[in-house]
């Protein structure tokens, strides 16, 4: 046998057994509402209730909560009581609390609370780089390039997003070698894991496979995690399509919340409940409590004076009505 098709055979039997689930496979599901969920939000929503609001995703045995993100209040007012939030909450020994930097400046208000987990982002495509950071995307990693060897001395993890990653609402389509690119370069920087956020939801998957196709390739299943925002309701869809090949880390809005400032007509992120339904389903196991997550997410709606658009949320509200 040549040694090319020898590696051609290891390549595919490793992407078959990358395809199977295990029965109780851990899930690591990042709770992203208090983040991505709020941070869009027009309702003023006052510290003490965030606080209250990560405390119970806290209890709910998800291992990971978005807390907030230190960018510019000008920019995105509805986090600009970081710090507070930061310091308010519970900080439970099993739960890591990230916290999305944009720059130098916000690491550096971030250390002063003690984070100990930061989020840094970019862009697959120019057009959202732009408006959503005001600079290009080599821009934008020159600054994360800053803000990781600053992280680094202060033993601070690094989780990275690539926003983007099948279309942009400036520049249309994006192309998967333009994800890959900038996940490469996260990665060698020093971000432990690259969540590959589909900003406007227009993923399909079709879509999500070419992506996986092409990303795989030079980059290993444990280091990506997927981000999907359900506009187009097909997040569940991407998501079992990027677990198909083999990404165990997804991302998730409690109550379906969310969206982006700076990605008009996007809706809110997969909601957790039916992320974590389905995943219970599928045999696998995230850690978290159900009914749990539903009071958290209940807890929130009340007080952003919204329904939770999470369908397993409503029906099971509306079957036991526990809160
Ligand atoms: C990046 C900047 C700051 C550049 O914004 P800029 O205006 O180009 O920054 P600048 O350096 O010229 O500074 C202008 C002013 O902002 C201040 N400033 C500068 N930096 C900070 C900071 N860190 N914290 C607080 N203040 C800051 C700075 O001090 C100055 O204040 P002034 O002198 O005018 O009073 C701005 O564009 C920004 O804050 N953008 C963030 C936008 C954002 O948060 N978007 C949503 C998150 S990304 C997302 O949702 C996608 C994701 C992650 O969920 C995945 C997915 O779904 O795809």
């Amino acid at each position: 046998m040549s040694s090319k098709l020898g590696r051609l055979l290891v390549v595919n039997v490793k992407r078959i057994f990358k395809r199977q689930y295990h029965k109780n496979e851990f899930v690591r599901v990042v709770e992203v509402g208090p983040r991505d969920g709020l941070q869009n939000e027009p309702v003023n929503v006052p510290t003490d209730v965030k606080v209250e609001f990560i405390n119970k995703l806290s209890g709910t045995g998800v291992p990971s909560v978005e807390v907030t993100s230190f960018v510019s209040s000008k920019w995105v007012p509805q986090m600009g009581d970081n710090s507070e939030v930061y310091a308010g909450i519970k900080k439970q020994a099993n739960v890591s609390y990230p916290v999305l930097i944009p720059n130098v400046q916000g690491l550096e208000s971030a250390l002063k609370c003690g984070v100990k987990e930061i989020a840094v982002f970019t862009s697959a495509s120019e057009g959202f780089s732009r408006k959503n950071t005001n600079c290009s995307i080599q821009e934008s990693l020159r600054r994360i390039e800053a803000v990781i060897n600053e992280a680094k001395k202060h033993n601070l993890k690094v989780r990275g997003y690539v926003s983007c990653i099948v279309g942009c609402p400036y520049d249309g389509a994006v192309h998967p070698s333009s994800v890959t690119k900038v996940t490469e370069t996260l990665l060698s920087l020093g971000c432990y894991e690259v969540s590959l956020g589909d900003t406007i939801g227009v993923g399909t998957k079709q879509l999500m496979k070419n992506l996986m196709k092409d990303i795989l390739d030079v980059t290993a299943a444990d280091k990506l995690a997927i981000h999907c925002h359900d506009t187009y309701g097909q997040a569940l869809v991407n998501i079992c399509t990027a677990m198909d090949f083999g990404i165990r880390v997804v991302d998730s809005a409690v109550a379906g919340l969310g969206g982006c400032p700076y990605a008009k007509g996007a809706t809110g992120n997969v909601a957790t409940e039916d992320l974590v339904y389905m995943l219970h389903g599928m045999g696998m196991d995230t850690g978290i409590d159900l009914r749990k997550l539903i009071e958290a997410g209940r807890y929130i709606c009340r007080h952003i004076k919204k329904q939770p658009t999470s369908k397993v949320n409503n029906a099971l509200y509306s079957e036991y009505g526990f809160d």
